[in-house]
């Protein structure tokens, strides 16, 4: 039998790793020993971030040895992996879809692979487990086109539910491992970092009026609120942000028609000789082109000026359609055997209640109602709520 093209082949051998690095990661919690390391001004990094990268890029290396491959950490490439790190299989239920055509005689040479072995590690490091998430995004000819999120301590408040979920998704063919919800389409929720909050982050958040902020760690964690339908927008006004931490939720939202762009409403570029840093801010919908550009209308010059241009990724022919026309969204389900986000196979009923989210379109609130976190004093008067998870 023909093997499968080398985008499914990276995208099952992706999983199969995330899975082995969220033990990795689990068990270090498990251990207490931390080894917290601090990289530079509210940037940390611990034994659970060094472990998992070990083991995903030297898993991944060793199949796909010209394939680029980038991880978050700077660790030592000639140090010895120990042999539980390397995850030798592939998931079989990715490797049964159809890869999309367009990406059929990708060489391995267009390929970049972009690694956050745990994103979230401030949240790691207080116990706020839900919000960690394992990262690998794949880029072809610098855009993101499949990727893995791996939630390890996902159902952590539900013991008689698995620990743990992978989220998967390949732009042309939909995503997988999730349940989506529309939005609430009376209220715009945001969401928006927790640890790497300043004036110009929030007061870029309160310029679009949400009734409600969503204040959580990580970007890969706040890109599932997105595509779950528990928020409207993921809004950053920062320069922090790296290639690493958007690639793989980019190409999740891409797989289910959403965008990410920086704030100019430039999208991301992820070849190998790109900068790190993503300086020109972030937004994330999973709305349409249209819409998506009437948030960025929204973002105040002040964050603009504030953000670089980003250099747009080359377009990529994606079937035709251009960034925003992704035409792929619908339902899915946790369980693997459902229908797919993104797949043309869609009930009608699921289309439509997709469709009509796209179409939200927020209403501004006037009146102050209250807030239940700390960060009340920052929020603008049309906040009415401002959320934060719990510790576990
Ligand atoms: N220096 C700096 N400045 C601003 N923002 C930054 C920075 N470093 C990382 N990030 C943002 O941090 C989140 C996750 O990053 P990491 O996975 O690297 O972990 S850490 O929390 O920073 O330790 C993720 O967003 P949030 O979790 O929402 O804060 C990144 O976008
Ligand atoms: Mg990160």
């Amino acid at each position: 039998m023909a093997s499968s093209p080398l985008i499914m082949r990276l995208v099952s051998a992706s999983v199969a790793v995330s899975n082995r690095a969220s033990g990795i990661i689990r068990d270090i919690m498990k251990s207490g020993n931390l080894g917290i390391v601090e990289k530079g001004k509210n940037d940390l990094q611990t034994e659970a971030d060094r472990s998992a990268q070990r083991c995903i890029v030297a898993s991944l290396h060793k199949r796909f040895p010209e394939v680029a491959i980038f991880g978050e950490e700077a660790l030592d490439p000639s140090e010895k992996i120990p042999a539980e790190f390397l995850e030798h299989e592939s998931d079989e239920y990715v490797l049964k879809q159809e890869c999309p055509e367009y990406l059929r005689n990708v060489a391995d040479e267009d390929v970049v692979i972009w690694v956050d072995p745990l994103d979230g590690t401030a949240e790691f490091t207080q116990g706020f487990l839900d919000h960690v998430t394992v990262l690998i995004g794949i880029a072809v000819k610098g855009n993101a086109v499949a990727g893995v999120i791996n939630q390890p301590w996902y159902n952590y408040q539900n013991p008689d539910k698995p620990l743990g979920r992978t989220i998967w998704g390949v732009m042309g063919l939909g995503g997988f491992g999730f349940l989506r919800e529309v939005p609430p389409k009376d209220k715009l929720i945001v969401t928006t970092s927790r640890s790497h909050s300043n004036m110009l982050v929030t007061e870029t958040v309160h310029s679009l009026n949400p009734n409600e902020v969503v204040r959580v760690g990580g970007t890969g964690h706040k890109v599932l609120l997105l595509i779950e339908g528990k928020v409207h927008a993921y809004v950053f006004a920062s320069k922090g942000c790296k290639k690493w931490d958007t690639c793989a939720p980019e190409a999740v939202l891409h797989a289910v028609g959403g965008c990410l762009t920086d704030l100019h409403g430039i999208k991301m570029n992820y070849a190998k000789d790109v900068q790190r840093q993503n300086t020109g801010g972030m937004l994330a919908t999973l709305m349409n082109e249209e819409d998506h550009r009437g948030i960025v209308a929204k973002i105040p010059e002040l964050a603009k000026d504030a953000m670089e241009q980003s250099s747009p990724a080359p377009e990529l022919d994606f079937m035709g359609a251009k960034f925003g026309q992704n035409p792929q969204r619908g339902s899915n389900s946790e369980e693997k055997s459902n229908i797919p986000i993104g797949s043309n196979k869609v009930p009608s009923e699921e289309k439509k209640q997709a469709v009509d989210q796209s179409a939200v379109s927020p209403t501004p609130s006037t009146d102050s109602q209250g807030t239940t976190s700390s960060k009340s004093s920052q929020l603008s008067d049309s906040v009415q709520k401002e959320t934060c998870t719990t510790k576990l």
